[in-house]
């Protein structure tokens, strides 16, 4: 898995591959590994698919009934610390997460937040984090589902603005343009 988001001042970007594997083995090419937590709060996953979609799907439930009960949006920093809480009491028992909770805070300071959690029980405020087996090609390169045999497929792309987020588009990451680590955008490459 390659997963990427960073922090601007038109929101937060929000980039992920679409492969599972189980060793050598491509379990699938098509892996949502963003969940959408409601309409302003997104999450991604690598790692444990399973202990990805159940604990981010928990996540959402508890989102939710945090509304209901206090009748406004829960903010991003209250939705990863509860993530964070949960996991930790499951430390040392298997869990294997790495996530991004990102989003536009309406309520508290206003402006777009990510945070990184994981299984171990880390949880980190950031302006860009990259998670997952390519992470390392991710943090270097565009185009990392080249480089990473765990990575690749299709890349799905979202952009959260103040009005909630908006998913831009799933895009064949064999088709991606990659001229090596010196590629980027108007640099040294063939040119775009
Ligand atoms: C079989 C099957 C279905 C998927 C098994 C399965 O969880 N694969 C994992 C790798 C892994 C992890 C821990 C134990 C074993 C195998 C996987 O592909 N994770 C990707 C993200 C998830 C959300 C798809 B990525 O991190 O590479």
């Amino acid at each position: 898995t390659t997963t990427l988001a960073f922090r601007f001042k038109g929101g937060v970007i929000v980039a992920v591959d679409s492969r599972a594997t189980a060793g050598s083995y491509i379990a699938s090419g098509t892996v949502k590994k963003v969940i959408e937590i409601n309409p302003y709060l997104l999450g991604t996953m690598a790692g444990g698919a399973a202990d990805c979609q159940y604990w981010e799907t928990y996540l959402g439930i508890h989102c939710r009934l945090h509304e209901l009960r206090n009748r406004e949006r829960i903010s991003v920093s209250a939705a990863s610390k509860y993530l964070s809480n949960l996991v930790y009491g499951y430390k040392g028992m298997g869990l294997s997460m790495g996530t991004m909770i990102c989003g536009w805070d309406k309520t508290r300071c206003r402006v777009p937040a990510v945070f990184y959690v994981d299984s171990d029980g880390t949880r980190l405020k950031g302006d860009l984090f990259s998670v997952g087996s390519g992470s390392t090609h991710a943090y270097v390169s565009t185009a990392a589902g080249h480089r990473d045999a765990f990575s690749g497929n299709t890349c799905n792309l979202y952009h959260i603005k103040e009005d909630g987020w908006h998913f831009i588009g799933n895009y064949d990451i064999s088709k991606m343009h990659y001229d090596g680590p010196g590629d980027v955008p108007g640099g040294p490459g063939k040119g775009y």
